[in-house]
């Protein structure tokens, strides 16, 4: 083992996808064929140097204070290739088969990456399964940085992590797998690496393995890894939350460098961590403070966080997380409102955090002055409360809110007013986002397009969605959403309480990024938000067209959050603007309204402890949308990008009428979960659109049939899995024309 120190400032991560999206632009060309591999190649190559230069710009100047968390598309594939537990070589076109699919294969599953918005591709195993690492994917990365000047930190998910997060969790793998890490670990040494950093994030959820069993795995692991002699010092990190049980265990392994997640959320909910890291933490291991918040856009309080420091003597400062889920710069932002802006840190500014956190107060004098001006201005300033609608929130009743009539009710007077056929087919919600729809919302954005050219441009596109519908035999029709850039930011433009960036874009998943507002104050509805073309579309067809709203919870996971007030407080204030917006659309004849909650999932907390109080406040805002419905009102949600049987009791408890939920990646799996506590109508997704495989007739059938064999015929409704922005119109009017056939079919044979 080496004797370079560990660094005294550093990050986790950085956002990967670039300042100017170049990853997204390099992928997406490569992908369509416009760029061979050798550019992008060396398109990647140079974004991942320029990036290593501006960190050490940036003040990240110390050796392996540079994190090369740099995948091209995903950490957890890449570090699952790294390893060998998948196959694939250093083969960049099987990298992106095993990503996106290709005609003939379906892709891994891709899951939420920890309580975050960033989705990882979920390894698929096998009991004795070939584990052959591949550790020149690594060694290069290091290798080109080198050459580059830069020393850096290559940064690799941990054994006990990639198991546990894999499919089917397969414990008997640990053994050949910790071999493979002590093979690259080996490799990486051979190559000159001093430090390397592993993300063993598992210690910070309740997962299905037991606690105890994750606590031997680790120990059983790392006595292995840390045992061996040919390694580079190993720096541990534990981000998204308070390792709890784990932490005696990483405590008496002894690792170089231990890391800990800090953050105010963090200590908000385990109050008493920072005195379990002083007790579990031995003296010869580094700790390594992650007091700088990597996934809220809030600055930092830089004297509350200096108490911190001091009491647990640590002399290393990083973030709590990676920045990836932060946007990269506040430099980047002009319109943003003067004062919301001072309270805000983005990626570079919270390097200059961690920075001024290390140096003290006597030598960061000025940025201790800016901090604490910050926290006192913020504190004191009227924009974060509004009067009118705290005392709508007061004539709101407590505890859970119940729509009347019951289920059962209002399904007979649906049936009734829809008088829809068996099996109704339906689809998600948005149609493709047309490079014209783009170029409209660009050109009205800058002026060159008037409102009213903009509007007549939609409408337009929103007459062809709706005749493509009637042509291919929809029964229950969409608008298409083009007036939407993105689910949540268009509510979030809307609504009061909420800012929105220009450029603060956190990749997603893949090439897909977000650009997630920011809550910074109480939320209300000042007109109405989707009436208008929700009313223009149904005017064009005599089949129901659905009213189409982003739920609170999915508004609120997808933005950043107040840190002033409970998550729940925002989330009723949003319940309640969104209810205005029902009763409005129902006043403008729509009479299918879909709440989408795709995001119900993403929030729920790692710990099984604070769980159930999360789905209540979380149910409850849902209902608040729906509470004043009338019964013949069909409400539909919408739900994907996770597995929901653990939260399926609440996704029953949304009280719903039909609910429809992501299901074709993995194979229906979901419907195992369903029993008749769920009473909603369902539609289990029978197309992966995350895919540009068109399905085949054949394969939507059996997904059906499958259906079938868990859901009743009359409660069976017939979708994809998720809104079509994605896709193309190629793929897409073949896929529905199957979707239709298929549907077809299922009831010819019946
Ligand atoms: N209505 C939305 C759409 O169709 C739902 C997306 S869920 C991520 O795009
Ligand atoms: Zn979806």
């Amino acid at each position: 083992m080496s004797t370079v120190a560990f660094p005294t400032t550093t990050i986790e991560g950085y956002p990967r996808i670039g300042a100017q999206r170049e990853l997204k632009r390099a992928l997406e060309s490569y992908w369509s064929g416009q760029i061979d591999a050798d550019t992008f190649r060396s398109t990647t190559r140079a974004l991942r140097i320029d990036t290593y230069n501006h960190l050490r710009d940036l003040g990240l100047s110390e050796p392996y204070a540079i994190p090369a968390d740099v995948a091209l598309y995903d950490h957890v594939l890449e570090t699952a290739l790294t390893v060998g537990l998948v196959a694939g070589g250093t083969d960049l076109d099987e990298e992106f088969a095993l990503a996106r699919g290709t005609a003939t294969r379906v892709p891994l599953e891709m899951t939420k990456w920890f309580d975050t918005n960033y989705h990882y591709l979920v390894p698929e195993v096998a009991a004795g399964q070939e584990i052959t690492p591949v550790p020149d994917r690594i060694v290069r990365i290091v290798e080109e940085a080198r050459e580059a000047g830069h020393q850096v930190r290559p940064y690799l998910v941990g054994p006990v992590t990639l198991l546990a997060l894999s499919k089917p969790v397969e414990w008997s793998l640990l053994p050949a797998l910790v071999d493979a890490y002590a093979q690259v670990f080996a490799a990486l040494r051979q190559a000159g690496v001093e430090w390397v950093q592993v993300a063993e994030p598992i210690v910070v959820a309740d997962v299905d393995t037991p606690d105890a069993d994750i606590a031997r795995y680790l120990g059983e692991a790392w006595s292995t890894l840390l045992g061996a002699d040919a390694r580079p010092n190993v720096y541990l990190t534990t981000p998204y939350g308070a390792a709890d049980a784990a932490l005696p265990v990483l405590g008496e392994l002894k690792p170089e460098a231990l890391h800990v997640d800090l953050s105010p959320w963090t200590l908000q909910a385990t109050p008493d961590y920072v005195e379990q890291v002083r007790t579990h933490v031995a003296p010869e291991t580094h700790l390594v403070a992650g007091l700088i918040d990597g996934r809220n856009v809030w600055a930092a309080d830089l004297a509350e966080r200096t108490e911190i420091l001091t009491t647990l003597g640590a002399t290393s400062v990083t973030t709590s997380t990676s920045l990836q889920h932060v946007p990269h710069t506040l430099k980047a932002e002009r319109n943003l409102p003067v004062d919301v802006a001072t309270w805000l840190a983005f990626a570079d500014e919270k390097i200059a955090e961690a920075l001024a956190l290390s140096a003290g107060p006597q030598d960061a004098e000025v940025a201790f002055a800016a901090s604490a001006r910050v926290a006192r201005t913020r504190a004191e300033s009227p924009l974060r409360h509004d009067e009118a609608v705290a005392k709508r929130l007061g004539t709101l009743p407590a505890g859970q809110v119940q729509r009347q009539p019951l289920f059962a009710e209002r399904q007979q007077a649906q049936r009734e007013a829809l008088n829809l056929p068996s099996l109704p087919t339906t689809t998600i919600g948005s149609f493709p986002q047309t490079p014209e729809i783009r170029q409209a919302r660009a050109a009205h954005r800058n002026g060159t397009l008037s409102d009213a050219q903009y509007k007549e441009a939609l409408q337009q596109e929103i007459k062809q969605v709706i005749e493509l519908q009637e042509e291919i035999g929809i029964d229950v029709l969409v608008h298409g959403e083009a007036e939407r850039n993105d689910m949540v930011q268009y509510f979030a433009e809307l609504l009061d309480g909420f800012v929105v960036t220009e450029n603060g874009w956190v990749q997603s998943y893949g090439s897909r990024c977000t650009r997630p507002p920011i809550v910074y104050g109480d939320v209300s509805r000042p007109a109405p938000m989707t009436v208008e073309w929700a009313t223009y579309a149904q005017s064009l067809s005599n089949k129901p067209v659905k009213g189409m709203l982003t739920g609170p919870v999915t508004i609120l996971a997808w933005s950043f959050k107040r840190d002033d007030v409970p998550l729940s407080v925002s989330a009723d204030q949003i319940g309640a603007a969104l209810a205005d917006e029902v009763r409005d659309l129902e006043e403008a004849g729509i009479s299918i309204i879909q709440i989408d909650e795709p995001a119900l999932r993403e929030l729920l907390p790692l710990r099984a402890k604070d769980r159930p109080s999360y789905l209540d406040w979380a149910v409850r805002s849902f209902r608040l949308v729906a509470v004043d419905a009338k019964p013949t009102t069909q409400i539909h949600t919408h739900l994907c990008y996770s597995e929901f049987g653990q939260i399926i009791d609440a996704v029953a408890g949304l009280d719903a009428d039909v609910t429809s939920i992501e299901a074709a990646r993995s194979r229906m799996e979901l419907l195992a979960d369903i029993d008749e506590t769920f009473h909603s109508e369902i539609g289990p997704g029978v197309w992966d659109i995350h895919s540009p495989r068109v399905p085949s007739v054949e394969e939507i059938v059996e997904l059906l049939q499958a259906a079938l064999r868990h859901v009743p015929a009359e409660h069976l409704w017939v979708n994809p899995d998720c809104g079509l922005k994605t896709r193309k119109y190629e793929e897409v009017e073949p896929s529905l024309r199957n979707l239709v056939a298929a549907r077809d079919a299922v009831l010819a044979q019946r």
